[in-house]
C-alpha cells in the first residue's frame, strides 16, 4: 500500500496569515502522524507565503515517519536540506513566484544540474525524488540523472478524471510500469482527493507513496483531520 505522505503548505498558509504561531505548524504534524499519517511533507517557495525555511529543521527534531521536503533547489533551498537532511528531497523545477506545481522536469535538458544537485543530496544520505511528467524519455532522463524516486505530477489526471478516468490514468499506468523497469522508485501527487485516489492507486501497483495537501486539508474543515486521513488511508488500501 503506498504511504501517505500529508502536505502542509496549506496550514502554514493559515499560520503566516496572522503572523502568530497557531495553527502550529510543528503540532499540526505530530497530531498527523499520531492520527496515521506515514509522511509530512512541506513545500517552501522562495516567497516562503506558507511552509517557510525555518519550518524544514524544526520537522526534522518531530517527524517520526518521514520527512519530504519538495521545492525548486536554488542555493538557499539546497542548503536548508542539506544542513537538515531530511528523508527525501522532491525537486520541483517551479518558477519563483509561480502560483502552484504545474509541471515536471525536462530530464534532459536539465541533465547535468539535476546530476549534481541530486549527487549533492545524496552525499547526504538524503532519497532523492524528481517531479516529472508521464513520459518514456524523461523517464530515461530521470535514470540516468542518478535519483531514487521520481514524483508523478497528477494535476492533468485530476483535470482528466471526471470525463474519462481511463483515460486519464492510462499515461501514468504506463509511465509507472516503465520507470519500474527502469529501477525507479514511483511517488505521485498534485489535486489527489478523496474522489480520484483509489482509482490512480489501484491502477499504479509499484506506487510508493502519495503526497497530498490542499485537497487533504480541505477535506479537515469538515471531517476533522483525525477521521479525514483515515478516509485517504482506506482509499489507498
Ligand atoms: C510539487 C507539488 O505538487 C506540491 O508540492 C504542491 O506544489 C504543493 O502545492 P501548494 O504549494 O500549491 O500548496
Ligand atoms: N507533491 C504534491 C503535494 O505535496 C501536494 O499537492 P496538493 O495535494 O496540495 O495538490
Amino acid at each position: 500500500m503506498p504511504r501517505l505522505s500529508v502536505n502542509l503548505n496549506k496550514v502554514a498558509l493559515i499560520r503566516n496569515s496572522r503572523g502568530a504561531n497557531y495553527p502550529d505548524l510543528i503540532r499540526v504534524a505530530m497530531d498527523c502522524e499520531a492520527f496515521g499519517a506515514e509522511g509530512i511533507t512541506i513545500h517552501p517557495r522562495p516567497d516562503q507565503r506558507h511552509a517557510r525555511y525555518d519550518d524544514v529543521a524544526a520537522l526534522k527534531e518531530v517527524v517520526t515517519t518521514e520527512l519530504n521536503i519538495e521545492g525548486y533547489p536554488s542555493e538557499e533551498f539546497l542548503s536548508v536540506v542539506l544542513a537538515a537532511r531530511p528523508d527525501q528531497v522532491t525537486l520541483v523545477p517551479d518558477e519563483p513566484g509561480q502560483l502552484t506545481s504545474d509541471h515536471g522536469w525536462d530530464t534532459i535538458k536539465k541533465a547535468e544540474e539535476l546530476k549534481r544537485i541530486i549527487s549533492r543530496l545524496q552525499e547526504r544520505g538524503i532519497r532523492t525524488s524528481i517531479f516529472i511528467d508521464p513520459d518514456r524519455a524523461l523517464l530515461d532522463g530521470a535514470q540516468s540523472v542518478g535519483t531514487d524516486r521520481v514524483e508523478f505530477y497528477t494535476g492533468p489526471y485530476a483535470k482528466g478524471y471526471d470525463e474519462d478516468r481511463e483515460a486519464a490514468v492510462a499515461p501514468f499506468a504506463e509511465a509507472s510500469r516503465f520507470a519500474a523497469e527502469l529501477g525507479l522508485g514511483i511517488n505521485a501527487g498534485h489535486d489527489l482527493n478523496l474522489h480520484n485516489l483509489s482509482f490512480f492507486a489501484r491502477n499504479l501497483p509499484d506506487l510508493e507513496e502519495v503526497s497530498i495537501g490542499h485537497a487533504l486539508i480541505t477535506d479537515a474543515l469538515y471531517h476533522g483531520l483525525s477521521n479525514t486521513i483515515q478516509l485517504y488511508l482506506q482509499r489507498l488500501k
